[in-house]
């Protein structure tokens, strides 16, 4: 089974060891002593919990802060896992920007909200089923050149999203499963009965994340974000284990629906929105006990924060080609080091504000905070490293 130790262990052998990226431990240190004193502007911005997404201030008064209506709690968990699978397209930003003037996450989750507008639902038989051509209608994706009719560049994104998602779909059919939600009941059978109100959440009756990010990993390629690292002084290869987007989906689901027991019928629906304002109240089968083992979903914005913030040393040469947005290989050493440091550097950033004591945020948390982060005035602009061949972030 994947688990925290393997995940980190795998990426401290990278920070130990790289060529071209290392962790500072004196801007670490002074990046604690900065997030102390920000955090409670963070916090107000991610605890309006009842958004279909965390909402950026530049995306403010978009449609994005409106609720999205879901038919039932089914629908509602597939269309959060699917979100989660195809947060991809970071390499695109610059591409996307000229094209429609939004960055990857804003086009994926306008893509998201259209799909479900237009009734679209997540189950595997609909996703193995997907064309490229509604795929490229949903995301504002061209596949040709109008004028010349060849091939678009942003074509090979949208081959991307719907390799994503018909991957998932023939991997949940071979194993016999209807949707994501399927994989939730196999995993964690039966809701567990409410603790009484007040009760912590943290109790044995609330379920593990970690089986659950198991199976989606084993059923969904997308999901297996795991890149091969040879060390550079004693040429071993080993595999370096990331999990980016599967961990998102177990932070999104915990975020949105830990205070509701999913299977529960109409009426106790309503039950459950009462429930839901007292967060550990009710923890169904999301309210994961252990949401503080995941770490953060690493992808090209959080190395950039830490890099700018002084957390990160990154050698002058790979500076320079990211300020030059040169591409980076997928898996290669310059990729794999800036995403294993930034991952371990968040475990440490968070170790660190616990033992202090002013703050305690999990690494979910940190991850959601430095994300934001870079959508601020005077970081907006700052190029991060570019790794469009990937599928993983
Ligand atoms: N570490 C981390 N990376 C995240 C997200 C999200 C957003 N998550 C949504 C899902 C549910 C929430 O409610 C959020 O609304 C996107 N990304 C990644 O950023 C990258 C850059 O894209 P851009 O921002 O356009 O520049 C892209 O690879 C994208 O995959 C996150 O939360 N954490």
């Amino acid at each position: 089974m994947l688990s925290r130790e393997a995940i980190l262990e795998s990426c401290q052998r990278v920070a130990g060891c790289g060529a071209h990226v290392s962790i500072s431990d004196e801007g670490l240190e002074r990046f604690v002593g900065q997030l102390e004193t920000d955090w409670p502007k963070f916090a107000k911005q991610v605890s309006v919990d009842d958004t279909p997404v965390i909402v950026p201030e530049p995306w403010k008064d978009t449609k994005f802060q409106e609720r999205l209506i879901f038919s039932d709690e089914r629908t509602e968990v597939n269309w959060i896992v699917a979100h989660c699978l195809i947060e991809i397209g970071h390499g695109w930003r610059h591409q996307l920007q000229a094209h429609h003037n939004r960055g990857a996450s804003q086009t994926i989750t306008l893509g998201m909200f259209t799909s479900h507008q237009a009734g679209f639902t997540y189950t595997a038989r609909h996703m193995a089923d997907l064309t490229l051509e509604q795929v490229a209608g949903w995301f504002n994706l061209p596949l040709r050149v109008e004028a010349t009719g060849a091939a678009h560049p942003l074509a090979v994104f949208a081959e991307q999203l719907h390799r994503c998602l018909v991957g998932a779909g023939q991997g949940l059919l071979a194993a016999g499963m209807a949707d994501f939600f399927d994989v939730v009941d196999a995993v964690t059978p039966a809701a567990p009965a409410p603790p009484p109100v007040g009760a912590d959440a943290s109790a044995a009756t609330c379920p593990s994340a970690w089986p659950l990010i198991s199976r989606l990993v084993g059923l969904c390629p997308a999901f297996n974000d795991r890149e091969m690292y040879t060390d550079p002084k004693t040429h071993q290869a080993a595999p370096v284990l990331f999990m980016k987007k599967v961990q998102l989906a177990m932070a999104e689901l915990y975020r949105r629906l830990d205070g509701w027991v999913l299977d529960m019928k109409k009426v106790q629906l309503a039950m459950a929105q009462l429930y839901r304002r007292f967060r550990r109240s009710d923890p169904g089968r999301f309210a994961f006990r252990d949401i503080d083992s995941l770490t953060v979903f690493v992808d090209n914005v959080l190395p950039c924060m830490l890099r700018v913030n002084g957390v990160l040393r990154v050698s002058p040469a790979l500076t320079a080609r990211i300020e030059a947005r040169q591409p980076l290989d997928p898996g290669s050493p310059e990729e794999m080091e800036l995403r294993a440091c930034a991952l371990v550097a968040c475990s440490r950033l968070v170790a660190r504000l616990r033992e202090r004591g002013v703050v305690s945020p999990t690494e979910a948390d940190l991850d959601y905070y430095l994300w934001l982060m870079g959508k601020w005035d005077q970081y907006r602009d700052v190029e991060r490293h570019y790794t469009p061949g990937t599928i993983y972030y």
